[in-house]
Formats: structure tokens, C-alpha cells, sequence
């Protein structure tokens, strides 16, 4: 269901720049607190960072930003989900690389294929972190606000007439849902070729790029940080994010994690105050029970450990909130209608109620040997016949051992069978 993913790749010429670095301090002659100084500012004010470099969105772009961020749409739990699936999507990009070339991944954290997610509640940030494939100055300009992909406009139209936001994912602008909740956006992004870059908007129609030297490094991924807006403060509960995640993210090929909060009892050393009681209760001891007292302390004087309480404490820690299932290399005998159903809405990006009309989970052998699960959606996508001798254009996700291969496919199906989701894992003979 990938919207021609090849539309956007024409090379970036000279993008709209609303102004060029006006009253710009390059970075690297700025002081740490005058940088830390502009940072408080820009975060209060929520204003864009006054040394980037400014852009304008494509106006496309621009009309389906002020459709969401005006919208009443009431299902706003959509954005995680699409924010998820684009983690995932930059992590497969990785991981396909990192096939040929090992050294890709880099070492310790960085070669940690997962998703993060954090919360901020006294700032109200929520953030979602990936270690994929990340994005390079020029990929944000591009992906991020300056070429509309063919679906921009299919989406701003169907939302005139239809109206239903829960399709944004299918039309390849899920990014954009960040505004549902969200007021102010910042992705903090490193790809392997470039520096580490902030992209930044308000959606006014405006998004600013600087180069990023005051957060912490990635290493490589790309870090989304939704400033939510007052009316969004349900995002800030551990609890809704776990409940979306389990909900829309189920069949994410990474793990998620969440960095949730744990009451835990430990013991602290006991103040004087509460061994007083025990110490006044001695003081109506008999003469001769004091002696024994006496005689006993003395025995286990060598071994008297300092006394302690238990308390509780909120730790925090990285909890795992899906189990990654590959249904398609279990037994159709054992998978479910309903996690057949959860699956083809993850694998279409179609949240509706509607269910595939059928499906096949097969298993092929030979020179080749595969397991495949293919579904037949209960409505045509909506770009069936626009595409339809775009070489490119395939619902086919080829994977080798649960690994992301390609979705890039003009010869494994015939073209009028392009309407159909296919999950396809190769176990190569040795
Ligand atoms: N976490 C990320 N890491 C790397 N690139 C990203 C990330 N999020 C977004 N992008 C880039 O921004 C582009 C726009 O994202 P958007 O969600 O609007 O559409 P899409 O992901 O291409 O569509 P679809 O959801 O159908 O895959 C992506 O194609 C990708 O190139």
C-alpha cells in the first residue's frame, strides 16, 4: 500500500528558504550558555530557533498541515502508531544495509535495532526514538515538508469529501499526524553520511533546520519530540501509550520499548526516631531481665547489623511492550481470525473495522522455499489505477529470514493483482 515511495526521490533543487540564515551565529562560534540561553528561549517561547535555516512547507504540504492541526478529528491516538511505523520502516533500511556491509550498525547501543518511547510530564514531551537509518540534512528538506508526495494531494481532497483521518498512514503522510496532538515538533535526526541535524516546526507553514549542537548524540536514528498541546495531556500516561502500542503496533518487526516508572520497596537505613520505641520499652525491663539483655547484646554485638525500613520508590526502567510475532512463519493452524485480521490492518495501514475479504497463508517448497501470507483488502486502494504502470508499485513485502528486504516488486505478481498484501519470507536451501 506504499504510496509511490520513488516520487519523492527527484534531486532537492533549491528548496523555498524564507530567509537565509537572517542574524545567524554559526554554531560553532557561539559559547555553550549562549547556546544554552537560546535553547531556554526558543523552548519557552515556542518559536523556531531564530539561527536555523528557514523553509517553506510545498503548499500541498501546508494545506494538509492546517486541515490537522484544525481538525476536530476525534480519534487522535493515530500519530503513534504512524510515528511507529515509520521507526520501523527506517529501521528495516538499516538492517537490509547492514546485510552487506556489518560495519554499518556500529557498536554497543548503536547497533540496538529498537524503539524508544519517553515522556516528559513536567515539559509535556513525548518522545519516540529509533536506532534506524535516520536522515541527513538534505532527507529532512526533502521528507519533511518540501516535495509532496503523490498521495498529499489524494489525502487533502479525500479529506474535503470523506473526511476520515484514520486513512492518513495508506497515502504515505502519516508524519503529519504528529499535529493532531502536538503544537510544536522537533526531529532530531543522524544518518551515517551527515551531522546531526534538528528539524522544527510549528506548523505555520514554516519548518527551520539547524545543525544540531546541544542534545545529546544519537549515534544514528532519529528522534521525534512532540511538545503536546494542553489538550493532549492524556499522551503523557504510561498507561495510554502501553494500551496504543498493544492496539495498533502489535506486528512491529522491532521491540518498543516504553520508559515506564516501577514502585519498588527498598531498604533505607531506619532514622533514630524508630528505634526510640524499642529503646524506651527496655527502661521498664526488670533488674534481672536487663542482665539477660546484657549477656545476649554482648553475644550478638559482633554481628548487629545497622537497622533498616522499607520504603517505596518509583524506579524507571525500559519495559518491552510488544512480543515482535512474525505470524506468518507460525502454523496457520495456530493463528487466530482476529490476529489475522490485526495483522493485514497493520500490514494495509487500514485501522478501519473493515476486515480483509479473505486470505491465504501458504507454504511453498522447492528451489526456493517460502511462507507467504496474502490477503484480499475489502476495498480497492485508492491509487489502483494511477499507478498501475508504475514499475515500482507493489503491496509485496519480500523478507529472507524476518528480515526486510524490499517492497520494490514488478515481476513476482501480475500487474492487475497489484491490489493485493503480501507477506513473503524466504528460507534460502543451503
Ligand atoms: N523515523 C524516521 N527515520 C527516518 N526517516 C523518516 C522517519 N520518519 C519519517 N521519515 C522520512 O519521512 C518521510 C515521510 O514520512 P511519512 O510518514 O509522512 O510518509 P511515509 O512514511 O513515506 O509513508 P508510509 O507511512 O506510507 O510509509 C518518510 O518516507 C521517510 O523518508
Amino acid at each position: 500500500i506504499h504510496v509511490n515511495a520513488e516520487d519523492n526521490s527527484d534531486e532537492l533543487v533549491d528548496p523555498p528558504k524564507i530567509e537565509d540564515k537572517i542574524g545567524a551565529v554559526p554554531n560553532g562560534l557561539s559559547t555553550d550558555s549562549d547556546v544554552v540561553k537560546r535553547e531556554a528561549e526558543s523552548i519557552s517561547r515556542r518559536s523556531l530557533r531564530n539561527t536555523a535555516e528557514k523553509f517553506e512547507f510545498q503548499a500541498e504540504v501546508s494545506r494538509l498541515m492546517d486541515i490537522i492541526i484544525n481538525s476536530l478529528y476525534s480519534n487522535k491516538d493515530i500519530f503513534l502508531r504512524e510515528l511507529i511505523s515509520n521507526a520501523s520502516d527506517a529501521l528495516d533500511k538499516i538492517r537490509f544495509l547492514s546485510l552487506t556491509d556489518k560495519e554499518i550498525l556500529g557498536e554497543g547501543d548503536n547497533a540496538k535495532l529498537d524503539i524508544q518511547i519517553k515522556l516528559d510530564k513536567e515539559k509535556k514531551i513525548l518522545s519516540i526514538r529509533d536506532r534506524g537509518i535516520g536522515m541527513t540534512k538534505e532527507d529532512l528538506i526533502k521528507n519533511l515538508g518540501t516535495i509532496a508526495k503523490s498521495g498529499t494531494s489524494a489525502f487533502v481532497e479525500k479529506m474535503q469529501t470523506s473526511g476520515d483521518l484514520n486513512l492518513i498512514g495508506q497515502f504515505g503522510v502519516g508524519f503529519y499526524s504528529v499535529y493532531l496532538v502536538a503544537d510544536y515538533v522537533e526531529v532530531i535526526s543522524k544518518n551515517n553520511d551527515d551531522k546531526q541535524y534538528v528539524w522544527e516546526s510549528k506548523a505555520d507553514g514554516a519548518f527551520a533546520i539547524s545543525e544540531d549542537t546541544w542534545n545529546e548524540p544519537l549515534g544514528r536514528g532519529t528522534e521525534i519530540r512532540l511538545h503536546l498541546r494542553d489538550e493532549a495531556g492524556e499522551y503523557l500516561e504510561e498507561s495510554k501509550l502501553k494500551d496504543l502500542v498493544k492496539r495498533y503496533s502489535e506486528f512491529i518487526n522491532f521491540p518498543i520499548y516504553l520508559w515506564a516508572s516501577k514502585e519498588v520497596e527498598v531498604e533505607v537505613p531506619a532514622d533514630e526516631d524508630d528505634t526510640s520505641e524499642e529503646e524506651e520499652s527496655t527502661e521498664t525491663k526488670t533488674s534481672e531481665e536487663e542482665e539477660e539483655d546484657a549477656e545476649k547484646t554482648e553475644d550478638e554485638d559482633s554481628e548487629k547489623k545497622p537497622k533498616t525500613k522499607k520504603v517505596k520508590e518509583t524506579t524507571y526502567e525500559w519495559e518491552l511492550l510488544n512480543d515482535v510475532k512474525a505470524i506468518w512463519l507460525r502454523s496457520p493452524k495456530e493463528v487466530t481470525e482476529e490476529e489475522y485480521n490485526k495483522f493485514y490492518h497493520s500490514l494495509a495501514k487500514d485501522f478501519s473495522d473493515d476486515k480483509p475479504l479473505t486470505w491465504s497463508h501458504f507454504t511453498a517448497e522447492g528451489d526456493v522455499e517460502f511462507k507467504a501470507v496474502l490477503f484480499v483488502p475489502p476495498k480497492a486502494p485508492h491509487d489502483l489505477y494511477e499507478s498501475y504502470y508504475n514499475a515500482n508499485k507493489s503491496n509485496l513485502k519480500l523478507y529472507v529470514r524476518r528480515v526486510f528486504i524490499s517492497d520494490e516488486f514488478d515481476e513476482l505478481l501480475p500487474k492487475y493483482l497489484n491490489f493485493l498484501m503480501v507477506m513473503q519470507d524466504n528460507t534460502f536451501k543451503v
